[in-house]
């Protein structure tokens, strides 16, 4: 399968470039892995700048594979206090990095805020999740801490606490899910 192989090429990069054996994510989530898809559809709309097609967000998961349709711009990733543009690319996909890779990472990598907005023609985009099993155990991988400068910056927790965590918490702001995990070292 395509996106499989897809997958399994980006969690072998992302290891690599944590400074681990390149297998070390794969063999992580093997077994432990699941995939969604979500195809979105944003129709037009007369007043683009009035409204937001999706909300400002983190994604749950580990990555999220993106396709866009061509000739009209949606997405909106946050950079340094700013909303960037992400133009479509005929030729490519694009990868969203999502909490629980932040989370396993220790926060070397940052999960992406992002957004959609309305145009006033139609947009499509089509969206594959790729991420944790709900009972999956997930926490900062141990290789990557230690009890000095690089401490676990979460404690562990199911991916399914996480979930619940998301699904009730209610209202307009950004939900920020996994920094109820952080670990306070100040009273311990
Ligand atoms: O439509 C888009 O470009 C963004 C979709 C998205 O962020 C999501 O499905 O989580
Ligand atoms: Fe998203």
């Amino acid at each position: 399968m395509e996106i499989g192989r897809l997958m399994s090429r980006l969690l072998g990069l992302m290891s690599q470039g944590l400074g681990l054996r390149e297998d070390h994510l794969r063999s992580l989530l093997e077994n432990n892995d699941d995939y969604s898809a979500q195809a979105h559809y944003y129709p037009p709309c007369p007043q683009p700048e009035r409204t937001l097609g999706l909300r400002p967000h983190f994604d749950l998961k580990v990555l999220t594979v993106l396709l866009q349709e061509e000739g009209v711009v949606g997405l909106h990733v946050r950079n340094q206090e700013r909303w960037i543009a992400v133009h479509p690319n005929p030729d490519a996909l694009v990868i969203n990095l999502a909490d629980q890779m932040q989370v396993l990472s220790n926060d070397k990598y940052k999960s992406v805020l992002h957004r959609a907005v309305n145009n006033k023609r139609k947009r499509v985009s089509f969206a594959m999740f790729y991420g944790p099993k709900k009972d999956m155990s997930i926490q900062p991988i141990p290789e990557l801490t230690d009890e000095t400068t690089n401490r676990p910056i979460y404690s562990p927790y199911t991916f399914n606490e996480y979930l619940e965590k998301y699904n009730n918490l209610q209202g307009d702001e950004i939900r920020m899910i996994k920094e109820t995990f952080k670990i306070n070292y100040d009273i311990i």
